[in-house]
């Protein structure tokens, strides 16, 4: 089922905690609402599940307007950051609860009950553990009989309020890759709320980011990742060195680096702010001279003021020219073997991917 959202406000009193939200979700897509603490993601799920009011603004599943439908009637599952299992009924008994209120409903009797346990149990990976309750059971496979509950009683949409939040962070890696894989052979339209970047990142088709009750970007991971089109989307999807520069006569100026703009337009002269990941700057021992195809030439700088070594990547600090903080590049290991770069080093960089802002909108980018 897919989901549309359309100018949907809420305010708690005086405090606008959701402004003017609009998106949509397709059927089967697995979206990720994420943002920093505060910033309404909850809300905004319950709102979808019909358990917060909607002051302004409509919700529609598929093409019905399901704005102001009960919770009961939206035909969603929940999973909430909590286990919420109940501690005196079995794992069996607990993914059964659902089928059992529902069973008037569904005509369901006791043996499709069962079948329908067995089949969620093996679905979930946790056949063996039917008999146990959940004090008995780990953190990750309680949020996995919570996700089999949720998913009892076949909803069309499935809800996910920072499912991993209470689990330590190898579990969180782990059934994060498994909830992906998991989400790819159900294929029912979910949204997960998280305020972790990286979890969004590996696990969301689509990202909706959001920031103070509204909503920042949305894309893939790809997109808001490469691309963001705020500064808050670019420091809030990991890290970033931020550099100053400006433009003048069409090109961009950061220390010796410098950048053809005039294919993209024509820009007035001004101040700018670029920003670049750590793994997307090239460390040369040398200068080169040349010149690029896309119109670049120089080289930044840097001298080499810390070092260290984690794993296959090597992380550098390096202070810059005329830039007040120094930045931080991460390369491969072999090539710090192979340049034996040393703390005290005079090296050259280049940015290999640049996004710049100037009063927080992007007005370019480029490689
Ligand atoms: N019932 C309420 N009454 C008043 N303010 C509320 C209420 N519920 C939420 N808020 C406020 O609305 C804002 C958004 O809250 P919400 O829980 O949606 O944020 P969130 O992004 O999910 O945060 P977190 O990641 O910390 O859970 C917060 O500032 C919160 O204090």
């Amino acid at each position: 089922m897919g989901i549309m959202v359309q100018n949907l406000s809420k305010d708690f009193g005086d405090f606008n905690a959701l402004k003017n939200i609009n998106f949509t979700i397709e059927q089967g897509e697995f979206a990720a609402l994420l943002g920093p603490s505060g910033c309404g993601k909850t809300t905004l799920l319950r709102m979808i599940a019909g358990l917060e009011a909607t002051m302004a603004g409509e919700i529609y599943f598929d093409q019905q307007n399901v704005t102001h439908q009960s919770a009961q009637l939206r035909d969603i599952g929940f999973v909430f950051q909590n286990y919420a299992l109940f501690r005196h009924m079995t794992v069996a008994k607990n993914i059964a609860f659902g089928l059992r209120i529902k069973a008037s409903v569904f005509k369901r009797d006791s043996l499709t009950i069962n079948r329908r346990v067995k089949e969620l149990l093996e679905l979930v990976q946790l056949e063996t553990l039917a008999d146990r309750y959940p004090d008995q059971l780990s953190g990750g496979q309680r949020q996995r009989v919570a996700l089999a509950r949720a998913l009892a009683t076949k909803p069309k949409v499935l809800l996910l309020d920072e499912p991993f939040s209470a689990l330590d962070a190898k579990v969180r890696k782990d059934l994060r890759r498994w909830l992906r894989n998991f989400h790819h052979d159900i294929n029912v339209t979910s949204i997960f709320v998280t305020h972790d970047q990286e979890e969004a990142l590996e696990v969301a088709d689509k990202i909706i980011l959001m920031n103070q009750g509204k909503i920042e970007q949305i894309g893939t991971p790809e997109q808001v990742y490469k691309k963001p089109q705020t500064a808050f989307v670019a420091h809030f999807l990991g890290d970033v060195n931020l550099l100053h520069g400006y433009i003048e006569r069409n090109q961009l100026h950061i220390g010796d680096f410098k950048q053809d703009m005039s294919t993209q337009g024509s820009w007035a002269d001004q101040v700018t702010i670029a920003y670049v990941r750590p793994h997307e700057i090239a460390v040369f021992k040398s200068l080169s001279l040349r010149h690029d195809s896309n119109g670049s030439s120089g080289q930044l700088v840097a001298k080499i003021m810390r070092l260290h070594t984690a794993g296959p990547t090597v992380f550098l600090e390096l202070s810059l020219a005329h830039q007040p903080k120094p930045i931080d590049v991460s390369i491969p290991f072999s090539q710090y073997q192979q340049n034996h770069f040393m703390v005290g080093d005079i090296v050259y960089l280049q940015p290999l991917l640049l996004n710049i802002f100037v009063q927080d909108e992007l007005i370019e980018f480029m490689i």
